[in-house]
């Protein structure tokens, strides 16, 4: 039976300065803890289409903290949307930015990567919809990918006129070979699902979300007769060495991506990017 983590979702609300929710369904995540396995599904909830703004980034943090906090046996990291698993990033954070909201966003990315990415839990995703650059970002962060069928998923940025930076790549690194990721990256690859599950950019392919969850359950259960310690051990010793690199660089890497972002030409190509959403999504 689920059980919402009502106290640690309201909590985080007050904090980041959002609504005071009464309701899951208002909360940009939501948290349920499974009683008998004790694994919690976290549903990322900000319609249409989860893109990644700094509130959505703080709530998912927040979580990460609650997560750790109390010794969590696993997460499985979904979504409530019925087509999209997350947009990747809020482009409004990044087109004409105010610039100390953008040092912070990008901060608050990347504490979300290393709680996910050097999680002490297992951690699964159960992308049930469209998951291109940031929302592939946060799956790569999990140790385990299933998917629903029909959707697409990548690191794209290159097609926006963008670079991803070197530990969303390091991400797709430690999921597929180095060759592939190469390539995926350089062409901005979205792949489908069953091309995906070709390059070992996901593990598995589901027919709907209940069936992503059950798979995602399955892969969780195999760490039942591991030992928590030496497993989270192995894993953190597994991806230190991308986790220190951006810890090593953490300023200079915001610098960069306010630099970057704030070049007139990338800020061009971001305002035709967002005018060609818009267009496709008013058809
Ligand atoms: C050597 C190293 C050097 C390093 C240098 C580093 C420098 C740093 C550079 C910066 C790096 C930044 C990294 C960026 C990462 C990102 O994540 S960028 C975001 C990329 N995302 C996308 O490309 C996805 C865009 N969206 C879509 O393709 C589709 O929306 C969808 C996800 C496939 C869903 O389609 P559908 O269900 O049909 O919904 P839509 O109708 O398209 O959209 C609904 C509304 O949502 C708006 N929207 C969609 N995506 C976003 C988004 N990402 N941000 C903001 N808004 C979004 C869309 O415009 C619609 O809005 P309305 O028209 O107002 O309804």
């Amino acid at each position: 039976m689920l059980r919402s983590v009502l106290r640690a979702s309201t909590t985080r609300l007050g904090v980041t300065g959002s609504r005071f929710c009464s309701s899951a369904a208002d909360k940009l995540v939501i948290t349920e803890v499974d009683d008998k396995t004790g694994y919690a599904t976290v549903t990322l909830n900000r319609p249409p289409v989860n893109s990644l703004n700094l509130e959505l980034l703080t709530a998912i943090s927040e979580t990460l903290d609650d997560l750790q906090n109390n010794k969590s046996r696993g997460m499985i990291l979904t979504s409530s949307s019925k087509s999209v698993f997350s947009a990747g990033l809020d482009i409004m954070e990044m087109y004409k930015p105010k610039v100390d909201r953008m040092k912070e966003f990008w901060s608050t990315l990347q504490d979300v990567w290393f709680k996910l990415y050097g999680s002490p839990f297992p951690t699964v995703a159960a992308i049930n919809g469209h998951s291109p650059a940031g929302g592939c970002l946060l799956s790569l962060c999990c140790e385990y990918r299933v998917m629903c069928q029909n959707y697409t998923i990548g690191l794209n940025e290159t097609r926006l006129g963008i670079v991803a930076p070197t530990w969303f790549m390091a991400s797709m690194r430690n999921a597929m070979s180095r060759r592939d990721a190469e390539m995926a990256l350089t062409l901005g690859t979205l792949f489908t699902t069953d091309e995906a599950l070709k390059v070992g950019l996901v593990d598995e392919v589901a027919t709907s979300k209940e069936d992503a969850i059950a798979k995602a359950t399955a892969f969780l259960d195999k760490f039942k007769k591991i030992s928590p310690q030496a497993r989270s051990m192995t894993k953190q010793a597994l991806r230190s060495k991308d986790i220190m690199e951006l810890e090593d660089n953490r300023t200079q890497d915001i610098d960069l991506f306010v630099y970057a972002v704030t070049q007139p030409k990338v800020q061009k190509g971001l305002e035709m990017y967002l005018e060609a959403l818009k267009a496709k999504s008013a058809k």
